[in-house]
């Protein structure tokens, strides 16, 4: 007689058959709660930089997909564009959180986030099956844009190519899902002609369609597009355990925050969460229940946070 071994790489061979299934039942709920629902994922540049968490996020996606769950990959790549820039000359810098965009940027924008980062997942989401469609802002009208300014010390500055979602088509993402395929969405977008008007929102002139591409930050982007498919979470994986109110002490990570809250913090965030921060928050306020920020550098984070009571991360919610 033989004794059973462990699966290759099987990452629960230390735990006992009873733990094992304690672990699977207590996803039950969740499951359920899940079942049918769809959740954006937004994958930061950050959190894709080591080929082991790169594989695990996508067993992730698949296993989300395989439940039942509908997810729906929205993707960065900041660190991405920025080396490319490099290699090729191309200097950036960043205000406000936002990568100010010259025409000769947004081509190597473009030319990263939908012709490398973009391919890398979906061929990644593909070594399961053949599950992952690439698309971008550009394709089937799914993002609409116009320009935006950053804020600096509360002045608004100029940072060029740089779009704010105005209007998301669903259609395209909704055909794929229905499909069983998981998209995989790249933050460019066609610029509108519109403008910000106070309480009406923003005003969009058709006739009067700019024509160039924008480079949107992907945080609001998945914002947008977990909105307007009516998305059960936000989940935005990073490079930093969550939202910490006074950075960097790591005594005041926040685990769960109400919108209300969030609102008087905003302004005293630094740079890189403030996308962040401002992406969660418009999507709980347009109806998406809850938002996660998440550490990408913790293998299987999404599943931690969907499937088990603790959650991970810093929790946004109405309120
Ligand atoms: N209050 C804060 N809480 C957490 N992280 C913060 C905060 N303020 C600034 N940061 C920085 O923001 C970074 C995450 O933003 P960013 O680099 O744009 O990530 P990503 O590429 O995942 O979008 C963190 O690594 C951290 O250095
Ligand atoms: C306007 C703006 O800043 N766009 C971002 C788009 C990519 C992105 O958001 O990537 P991460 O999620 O990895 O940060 C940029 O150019 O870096």
């Amino acid at each position: 007689m033989t004794a059973a071994e462990p699966l290759p790489g099987d990452p629960a061979a230390g735990l006992s058959a009873g733990a094992k299934a304690a672990v699977l039942v207590e996803a039950l709920p969740w499951l359920q709660r899940f079942a049918g629902e769809v959740v954006v994922v937004k994958y930061g540049g950050n959190a894709m930089t080591d080929d082991r968490l790169r594989r695990a996020f996508a067993a992730d996606m698949v296993f989300l997909r395989s439940v039942g769950v509908r997810p729906v990959v929205v993707h960065g790549g900041g660190p991405q564009i920025s080396s490319m820039l490099d290699r090729l000359g191309i200097e950036s810098e960043f205000r406000g959180g936002l990568r100010v965009t010259s025409p000769e940027a947004m081509d190597v924008v473009r030319m990263v986030l939908v012709g490398q980062v973009g391919r890398e997942l979906v061929g990644m989401l593909n070594a399961h099956g053949p599950l992952a469609v690439g698309l971008s802002g550009e394709d089937a009208g799914l993002l609409r844009a116009v320009r935006r300014e950053a804020v600096v010390d509360g002045r608004p500055v100029d940072v060029g190519l740089v779009g704010d979602v105005v209007e998301v088509d669903p259609t395209a993402v909704l055909d794929l899902l229905e499909a069983g395929r998981i998209p995989v969405v790249a933050t460019v977008a066609p610029e509108v002609a519109g403008t910000a008007d106070g309480a009406e929102g923003v005003v969009v002139d058709d006739d009067l369609a700019a024509g160039a591409v924008l480079n949107v930050n992907a945080d609001t982007a998945a914002a947008a597009i977990a909105a307007a498919l009516g998305a059960a979470k936000l989940v935005v994986l990073t490079d930093v355990e969550g939202l910490y109110a006074d950075w960097p002490d790591r005594s005041s990570l926040v685990r769960s925050i109400t919108t209300g809250e969030l609102e008087g913090l905003l302004p005293t965030l630094d740079a890189g969460m403030i996308p962040k921060m401002e992406a969660c928050l418009r999507a709980v306020q347009s109806g998406v229940p809850q938002a996660t920020v998440l550490d990408g550098r913790v293998e299987h984070a999404v599943l931690l946070e969907v499937f088990t009571p603790e959650g991970v991360g810093t929790q946004v919610v109405p309120g």
